[in-house]
């Protein structure tokens, strides 16, 4: 990590955060501009501070109008940050008149930062302009010349050169080689627009190489924003210290990645819209049954599913599962200890078609990536399991997470690692797991009486003893998780609707003698 600054104030057991500046214009449809710059940090894991050129009333059909910031006030903004905020990357993007690049010139000199990253911005690709000719001089003589990498699309190349359109590979590179005269240290020219290539290519020209950078074309209309992004990618890569080189590689493979998880999102109308940074809209929209906060009360009969008992009795996990969920289990943990990942994930796909169905969570044991893959609705970690920390900040704060605890110092830790709710066991032996300490009633009683969290117990339960554990009777105790009681029988739903009935009948036992103490 590099530390700057001698400063006395700064204490340096506290973390230098790489730290790109964008100025540009903002784009009011969020596609491109100022917010394509901030979420393509934030997806790159770099801090994005922005100073603001002109405000754009842009949307998927085009820009309808621009109002330019006074040069007087982009001056004041980039003092305000320049001055205090240890950036490590300016990145440039619509700077519309002579002044600002004079004053943004001015500014780097004053205040120096390790790269500046030039977008030459000029045309939206809906045809508007953003900056108008009059710019290319002082662009060609102060701003180039300052840049490690310029990144112009194959208009703004043809623009800056004063030559003809640029059509095939063999243009993009000679382009390349004539901008690199004007001083930068690289030069990218953007193929996102060359006709008639299945690949989008991009050209790289160090002074010495080329680089040819291909990728797959992603067969999709949101693409507004694409060069905006590219280049705050390449910045956010330059701040943490990358290579140019790798610092555009990742950023492209960057590009191409969002693209693909975005091509088929509708926002707008127009023809050309904005793409997810985040890859994480799908998540939320597309999945109309996702089920709400975690509600303690699905805890009350537990199914956890077990491939060995399923190929036993000739049933596919999602059958397992179905069967259960019409017995009444409340919510289902597939718990796959033998099975492929790639089968895996199929069998949680169609589980989790089935829990949405009924609107019974589905939970994974142990695999954070199956979970996330699937996109079911959290996991269940063991103590030698992902610890569960780690696991909240790999789901976010929605996804549940149970943690197995035998003692009340596990429990404590699982509420202050963020989990759901506590599998405390095993209550009764088992021969589902090997080698597992009993805890018996008196060890769950003791978990439950110091726990936080809601709690399901595990281990040995079935319709013989179920109605025991219930009726210890502390209130964090939620509902029994049961494997051989449910799955390792003849006729699942039979078993479960069996429990059920039990474990109702406990449950209003336990209420009864409540309202009599
Ligand atoms: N359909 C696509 N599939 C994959 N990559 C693409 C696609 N379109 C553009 N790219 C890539 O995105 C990056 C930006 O390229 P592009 O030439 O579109 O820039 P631009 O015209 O400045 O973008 P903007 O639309 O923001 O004005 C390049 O790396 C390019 O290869
Ligand atoms: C504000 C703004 N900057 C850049 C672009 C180029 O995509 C755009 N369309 N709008
Ligand atoms: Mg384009």
């Amino acid at each position: 990590m590099q530390v700057r600054g001698a400063s006395t104030a700064v204490d340096c057991s506290k973390m230098k955060i790489p730290h790109v500046l964008t100025i540009a214009g903002s784009d009011s449809g969020a596609g491109a501009g100022i917010q394509a710059d901030l979420k393509a940090c934030a997806a790159r894991g770099v801090y994005c501070s922005t100073v603001i050129t002109a405000v754009t009333a842009q949307n998927t059909v085009g820009v309808q109008g621009v109002n330019i910031v006074s040069e007087d006030f982009v001056a004041e903004q980039l003092t305000s940050v320049l001055s205090d905020m240890q950036v490590d990357v300016v990145k440039t993007g619509m700077l519309p008149s002579v002044g600002i690049v004079k004053i943004l010139c001015q500014k780097i000199r004053e205040f120096p930062v390790r790269a500046l990253v030039v977008d030459p911005v000029m045309v939206s690709t809906s045809g508007d302009v953003l900056a108008g000719a009059s710019i290319l001089p002082v662009f060609r003589e102060e701003l180039l010349p300052m840049a490690e990498i310029i990144t112009p699309n194959l208009k703004e190349a043809s623009a800056l050169l004063g030559c003809a359109h640029l059509e095939t590979v063999a243009d993009m590179r000679s382009a390349a080689k004539s901008l690199h005269a004007f001083g930068p240290r690289n030069v990218l020219v953007k193929g996102g627009d060359l006709p008639d290539s299945s690949d989008a290519i991009d050209i790289l020209f160090d002074g010495d190489n080329f680089y040819e950078l291909r990728s797959p074309r992603v067969k999709t209309h949101n693409t507004h924003g694409t060069g905006c992004s590219l280049a705050s990618s390449i910045a956010a890569e330059l701040a943490k210290g990358s290579s140019t080189f790798s610092a555009v590689k990742v950023a492209k493979r960057f590009v191409e990645t969002a693209l693909d998880y975005s091509k088929d999102i509708i926002i707008g109308n127009g023809p050309q819209g904005p793409f997810d940074h985040l890859l994480r809209l799908k998540s939320s929209s597309h999945d109309c049954h996702r089920l709400g906060v975690f509600n303690p009360s699905d805890l009350f009969l537990y199914a956890v599913t077990d491939a060995r008992m399923n190929k036993k009795w000739g049933r596919s996990i999602a059958d397992a599962v179905k069967a259960a969920i019409e017995g009444g289990a409340t919510i289902v943990q597939l718990r796959e200890k033998d099975v492929e990942t790639r089968d895996f994930l199929e069998s949680a796909k169609a589980c989790l078609e089935i829990c949405r169905a009924y609107g019974v969570p589905l939970l994974i044991n142990d695999r954070i990536d199956i979970a996330l893959a699937c996109g079911a609705d959290g996991v269940h970690v063991g103590q030698s399991d992902m610890p569960a920390r780690v696991a909240r900040t790999l789901l976010g704060p929605e996804k549940i997470i149970g943690v197995s605890c035998k003692t009340p110092a596990q429990a404590e830790q699982a509420w202050i690692d963020g989990a759901d709710y506590i599998g405390c066991g095993g209550v009764y032996p088992t021969n589902t797991k090997a080698n597992n300490l009993t805890v018996g009633l008196d060890g769950l009683k003791t978990v439950c009486q110091a726990s936080k969290l809601p709690i399901v117990a595990i281990g040995g339960i079935g319709p013989s003893n179920a109605r025991a554990v219930m009726e210890i009777g502390v209130p964090s105790l939620k509902g029994v998780a049961v494997v051989s009681g449910l799955f390792d029988r003849e006729c699942v739903s039979t078993e479960t609707r069996k429990l059920h009935g039990m474990l109702t009948e406990a449950r209003s036992l336990v209420n009864e003698k409540k309202r009599h103490n």
